[in-house]
């Protein structure tokens, strides 16, 4: 569904071999749109449709009211054509260029005299905080530095749409904190609409106003990210957010998941439903626990590891699902993988809604 305010609204087909890309896309002036997915998902090709750099197969592109992409009335504009700026994974900055002169090379592909495309540059230099760089080669550039160098030169060219392709997975951790809070900070101020493709949640969580989740090519599931991480709709979202998600039957007040486990629930629901809730609200027990009927099941421990303070239990059976204790009841339960106990969710975090 387009929103009526979409600066961006695009339909992308691309198949690659047997892969096929099928998604539809809209994002509003000043919008940031979050691409999260699996490996493989889609996103890269879908942000190099967007581009330019791969033209569709079907479907279109339309941007600020024109038509990038098209292949029914045999229309494609080039990248350089294109109002979009890119910031790619590994930067793409010429190395033989200065900064000044990677930044100042949009706009000068854009027809801007040498003098003007570098006062730009100098001007985008000095909003990214790195004017006293400007002469500086890529190779003598921080990876920070050099990430805020392609910011600053994907948004020389003054783009409709900024694409962002994992903009901040090349950095340690330590850049990747101040880098992430200054991108936010340009986003923010940025006035087309961006796209950000990404692997990371929390990138997706801070950037982003909307979550766009692609799986196999098509979108799994979209919304803003506390609604998506509120109620996940797919294994992988689960995951990504920390959350234990099964697909069961709504029966009224309690929604059937396997023989045996079936949450009570406060408000009614009816037909198929998710069942979602945190690994911390599972304990475990070494025989079956009184007075839990409806929430415990029988396991077995698959895997244990470290997590924070915590000790992550992997339990496999009629109901899979992670299970997070203290240390002194890990030491207790004497957790090791093989043993079968018993596991129960507090009814209280226990979130059902309807899958339909
Ligand atoms: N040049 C290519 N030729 C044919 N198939 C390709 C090509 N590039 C990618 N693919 C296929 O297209 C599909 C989507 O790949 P894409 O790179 O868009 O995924 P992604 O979501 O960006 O993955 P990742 O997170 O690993 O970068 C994959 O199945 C991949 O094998």
């Amino acid at each position: 569904m387009t929103a009526p305010d979409a600066l961006l609204d695009a339909h992308l087909v691309v198949q690659r071999g047997p892969f096929r890309l099928d998604l539809a896309l809209s994002a509003a002036a000043g919008e940031v749109v979050a691409l999260l997915g699996p490996n493989g998902a889609g996103k890269t090709t879908a942000l190099r449709a967007l581009a330019g750099l791969l033209p569709l197969d079907g479907g279109y592109i339309e941007l600020a009211g024109q038509r990038l992409d098209d292949p029914a009335a045999r229309r494609f504009l080039p990248a350089e054509r294109r109002a979009t700026g890119v910031v790619f994974q590994d930067y793409l900055l010429f190395p033989h260029l200065s900064a000044v002169d990677n930044v100042a090379f949009g706009p000068r592909c854009r027809g801007a005299r040498r003098r003007d495309a570098r006062a730009q540059a100098t001007a985008w230099l000095h909003r990214v905080g790195l004017a006293e760089h400007a002469h500086r080669r890529p190779a003598q550039l921080s990876g920070g530095q050099a990430q805020r160098v392609a910011l600053a030169r994907a948004l020389a060219v003054r783009p409709e749409l900024l694409l962002l392709d994992e903009p901040l997975a090349a950095l340690d951790a330590r850049t990747r904190l101040d880098t992430r809070a200054e991108l936010h900070r340009h986003l923010a101020a940025h006035s087309g609409a961006a796209l950000l493709v990404t692997h990371d949640p929390l990138d997706a969580m801070v950037l982003a106003d909307r979550l766009v989740i692609v799986e196999e090519g098509r979108i799994a599931q979209q919304g803003d990210p506390a609604a998506v991480a509120a109620r996940p709709r797919t294994e992988y979202v689960a995951r990504l957010v920390g959350l234990n998600l099964y697909r069961g039957r709504g029966a009224g007040h309690a929604v059937v998941v396997a023989d045996g486990f079936a949450p009570t629930l406060a408000e009614p629901l009816h037909g198929p439903a998710f069942v979602a809730f945190p690994p911390a609200a599972v304990a475990l027990h070494p025989a079956r626990p009184d007075g839990v009927a409806g929430t415990c099941w029988p396991a077995t421990v698959d895997g244990i590891e470290r997590h924070g303070d915590n000790v992550r239990v992997r339990l496999a059976g009629s109901v899979a699902a992670l299970a997070d204790v203290a240390p002194d009841v890990a030491a207790e339960l004497r957790l090791h993988p093989g043993l079968p106990l018993w596991a129960s969710v507090a009814p209280a975090r226990v979130r059902a809604y309807p899958a339909s």
